[in-house]
Parts: C-alpha cells; sequence; structure tokens
C-alpha cells in the first residue's frame, strides 16, 4: 500500500471573479503520509479552505494535481468523483452538518446508505464504541450537547474507513474542554486505527495535537513543522502576521 494518504503537486487556483483574479493557492506542493495527523494554519485568506477543497476534489484547482492514494483526481468525471469522495474521503464541519430528522446511528450510517455498501459491522461497532456514543445510538442530534453532536460527524467520517478525514476548524464551535475531548478523540483514530487526518485550525493548542503543522501565507507554504507545540505555533504565526503587516505597510 502506498504510504502516501494524499499527495499534491503545484496546486495553483486562481479565482476570476467581476474581472478580478486572486490566486488563492500559487504552486503548493505536500503529502500526507497514511496514519498522520496535520494541522493546516495561516492568517484569514491564506489559502486554508482552498487548499482542504482541492484536496477533498471538492474544487477542481486551475493547475496541478492532486492524488488521493493511487487516484489522480483530474482525470475522474464529476461522476467518479462524487463516488470517490464518499466511499474514501471523510468530512467533519466546524457546524456538525448532522441531519436532524435522523438519528445518531442513522447519521453515522448515511454514507454507507448512499453509496450502496454493507456496513463493515465489526469496524463500526469499533468506532462508535471509540467515539464513546453507544449509549446514544436511538437520539436524534438536538438532544446531544456540542461536543458529542461533532463524535457523531466524526463517527460518520470514519465509518467508510477513508482513506483520508478533512476536518475544517472541527473544535470551532466548542468550548476548551470539549475541544479537548475532540481533538483527543481524532489523534486516537490516527494512532490507535492509522487513520489520516488533515485539519485546518486557527489555534495554535488545536494545532499542537496534530504529528505537523503546515502554515500557508498568501497560497504559498511558509512554514513545515514538526510536533512544533502550541508555543512555537503561535510565535511562528505572530512572527508571519509582522512581516505580512510590514510587507503592506511597505
Ligand atoms: N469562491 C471564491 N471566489 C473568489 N475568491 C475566493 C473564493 N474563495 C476564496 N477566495 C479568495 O481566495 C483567497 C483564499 O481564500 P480561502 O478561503 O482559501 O482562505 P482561508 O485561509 O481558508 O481563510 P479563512 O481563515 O478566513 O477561512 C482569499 O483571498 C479569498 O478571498
Amino acid at each position: 500500500m502506498k504510504t502516501e494518504a494524499v499527495r499534491i503537486e503545484r496546486l495553483t487556483r486562481i479565482y476570476e471573479t467581476g474581472g478580478q483574479r486572486v490566486t488563492a493557492l500559487a504552486g503548493v506542493d505536500l503529502a500526507f503520509d497514511r496514519g498522520t495527523f496535520t494541522a493546516v494554519m495561516g492568517p484569514s485568506g491564506s489559502g486554508k479552505s482552498t487548499l482542504l477543497q482541492a484536496a477533498a476534489g471538492l474544487d477542481r484547482p486551475t493547475e496541478g494535481q492532486v492524488w488521493v492514494g493511487d487516484v489522480e483526481l483530474s482525470k475522474l468525471s464529476e461522476t467518479k468523483l462524487t463516488k470517490l469522495r464518499r466511499d474514501r474521503i471523510g468530512f467533519v464541519f466546524q457546524a456538525f452538518n448532522l441531519i436532524g430528522a435522523l438519528t445518531v446511528e442513522e447519521n453515522i450510517l448515511l454514507p454507507l446508505r448512499l453509496a450502496g455498501v454493507q456496513p463493515d459491522r465489526a469496524w463500526l461497532a469499533e468506532v462508535i464504541d471509540r467515539v464513546g456514543l453507544g449509549e446514544r445510538l436511538r437520539h436524534r442530534p438536538a438532544a446531544l450537547s456540542g461536543g458529542q453532536q461533532q463524535r457523531v460527524a466524526i463517527a460518520r467520517a470514519l465509518a467508510t474507513r477513508p482513506d483520508v478525514i478533512f476536518c475544517d476548524e472541527p473544535t470551532g464551535a466548542l468550548d476548551t474542554q470539549t475541544a479537548a475531548d475532540v481533538l483527543a478523540l481524532l489523534r486516537s483514530v490516527v494512532d490507535d486505527h492509522a487513520q489520516t487526518v488533515v485539519m485546518v485550525t486557527h489555534d495554535p493548542v488545536a494545532a499542537s495535537y496534530a504529528d505537523r503543522v503546515v502554515v500557508l501565507a498568501d497560497g504559498r507554504i511558509r512554514q513545515d513543522m514538526p510536533q512544533p507545540g502550541a508555543e512555537r505555533i503561535a510565535e511562528q504565526l505572530a512572527a508571519l502576521g509582522r512581516r505580512t503587516r510590514v510587507a503592506q505597510e511597505a
């Protein structure tokens, strides 16, 4: 099996709106190894969401390539891309994005139902046990706390045993303690189940749970740090902010 879950080469994304061109990503090269947890950080507008969307096959880049496992996305039709996203990629968003009319169990099983795939019962039991929702399977999301809802979203992302789970600010709507629980859960799915997690976050403490922190600025990678710790992350971000301000004032 390839050691890389996702590879990105020379990824460029230029948005053109109302005659204006915005270069959101300017030739990014990046690979995420299987069984690793990476945080993607950077100032607002630095290209984090654009990177996540292109890597997840939600958006087509202007130039460059993305591989998920051994599949290169630009060669896929929309139908095949949709299937790849459903089968091989998990998503976790700040707003949980659960379906209110479905129970916890139905939400977790939804990606498998949509894919027409029989659940791997042993894997699902492991996932449900890991996220600690065994007692809540018949409840609706509205009856759960924010942290519990995010646990359901993580279980749903894990259900298909994807190549990679992309998280966009997964703790943005949670209090500090609940956020710490959710981050510990993401850490454990990487450590104990060899899953691959890529997480966009603004929070240096959240990023310190990752094995690696990649910092973007102006659509380029400015830092790629192995296990830097929250303090060093905060320092690097502050330095980047100072450099950006100096450049803007010059
Ligand atoms: N659909 C779009 N049309 C035009 N410009 C866009 C579009 N989406 C993003 N951009 C621009 O591309 C750049 C990168 O945006 P992106 O959302 O990827 O940044 P980000 O780092 O995720 O920001 P934030 O932390 O604020 O979410 C910004 O200048 C943004 O205004």
